[in-house]
């Protein structure tokens, strides 16, 4: 009797998935919504919550759609126009899911976030909450930036680091990015025909980010190198990645019956508690501080909190509760965390005791620069958290 397979993947095994899907795929390549592609998701994507799996969509293509809709021929590269071009595409996106979805009997909602929304400890609790009360009342969260509203400075950029920060969020044991190659190759394959198929490898190894350097199509934004450092970041939370092409027969399907399809990048990373992933997650921070190389040693090597003594130098502005990062004196981020001086202060208090804090300031809050509580280390110099 032949033996049933045991499924193993990491989409088979998961109870909660987060699907993210491309532009390019979206879109059909830019000229406005694939209504059929869409719907093939969506099909797949009720009947992995039929099986009660909990579905959470994040789908990039507002600015494509609404760039087809106005009839631009070309992206902008105003952020004005982007954002118009995002407000008239995001309709089109949502009613086509709603569509599509309700054939199956399944509600849906619109998640819009921010960085901003995700780096503030009060919106990204409610967020995440929100997220939870929708998953238990089984609608299907439909997310995307919410491009209108963030500027240059603020904005995620790309749906594959959201896509991550959102099974960060949830803690969705895989996150499956569909785009419109098989998934990773040594390099790009629409550059170099011998470039080879990456079936396996494991998330946050740095030579997968050497192999997805390239940029993306022209459609979408971040190309390979995004999906592989989300994967690094969903792995935060243990979260698995795949990669694999949208346009696969049933692909959402069969990877749920442990088909091996596409890239499957592994968290075998140590799991970081979840106000240590809201640490990392800071993508832009308030300013960072120099440490000298006894205080990196203190950080990274004994996890001790920092004191005043260690730091060199304090660039940015920023105030008591803001995240900012510690660099050695070669820049390499070791670790971030909440400060509790100001940057005035820091200035101020820097290369000093504690015991001397008192006298400089006038009082002192707390005796160490950060906690080591509030603190969360980068486990490589070339991991970028
Ligand atoms: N090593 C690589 N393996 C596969 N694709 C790569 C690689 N390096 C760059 N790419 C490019 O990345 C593109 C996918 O990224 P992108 O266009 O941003 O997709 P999406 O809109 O789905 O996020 C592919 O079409 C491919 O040309
Ligand atoms: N928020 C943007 C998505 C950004 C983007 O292009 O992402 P992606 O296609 O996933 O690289 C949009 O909906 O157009």
């Amino acid at each position: 009797m032949a033996a049933s397979p045991i499924p193993q993947s990491a989409v088979a095994q998961a109870k909660r998935l987060v699907v993210k899907v491309g532009s390019s795929l979206v879109t059909n390549e830019g000229k406005g919504i694939d209504v059929a592609a869409v719907a093939q998701w969506a099909e797949q994507i009720a009947s992995l919550h039929a099986q009660g799996k909990q579905m959470v969509l994040v789908s990039s293509g507002a600015i494509a759609e609404g760039m087809a809709r106005l009839g631009w021929p070309r992206r902008p590269n105003a952020m004005h126009e982007l954002q118009a071009a995002a407000a008239v595409g995001q309709m089109g996106l949502i009613q086509a899911y709603e569509v599509a979805f309700a054939k199956h009997g399944v509600r849906t909602a619109q998640i819009l976030l921010t960085h901003e929304d995700l780096a503030d400890r009060r919106r990204y609790l409610n967020a995440r909450s929100t997220l939870y009360t929708l998953l238990g009342l089984g609608v299907v969260p439909i997310v995307n930036e919410n491009d209108t509203v963030v500027t240059d400075e603020i904005r995620l950029g790309d749906n594959d680091t959201l896509g991550a920060l959102v099974t960060n969020l949830i803690e969705a044991e895989a996150l499956v990015i569909l785009t419109d190659q098989s998934g990773l190759y040594s390099a790009d394959p629409r550059k170099d025909p011998d470039a080879r198929f990456i079936a396996v490898g494991q998330a946050g190894d740095p030579a997968l980010e050497a192999m997805a350097g390239g940029s993306g199509s022209n459609i979408g934004t971040g190309g390979m190198l995004t999906k592989v450092l989300a994967a690094k970041r969903a792995a935060n939370s243990g979260g698995h990645t795949v990669i694999a092409s949208g346009r696969e027969a049933n692909v959402l399907l069969r990877l749920a019956q442990g088909e091996q399809i596409g890239t499957e990048l592994r968290a075998i990373l140590p799991v970081r508690s979840a106000r240590q992933r809201w640490l990392a997650n800071h993508l832009r921070l308030r300013g960072r501080i120099t440490l000298d190389d006894g205080a990196v040693r203190a950080l990274t090597r004994d996890h001790k909190s920092l004191l005043a003594i260690g730091v060199s130098a304090v660039e940015g502005e920023f105030e008591r509760g803001d995240v900012v990062a510690c660099v050695d004196q070669h820049g390499v981020e070791c670790g971030r965390g909440l400060i509790n001086y100001s940057s005035a202060d820091t200035r101020r208090i820097m290369r000093q005791p504690s015991s001397r804090i008192a006298g400089i300031l006038g009082s002192m809050s707390d005796p160490e620069l950060m906690h080591r509580d509030n603190m969360v280390f980068v486990r490589r110099a070339a991991d970028k958290a």
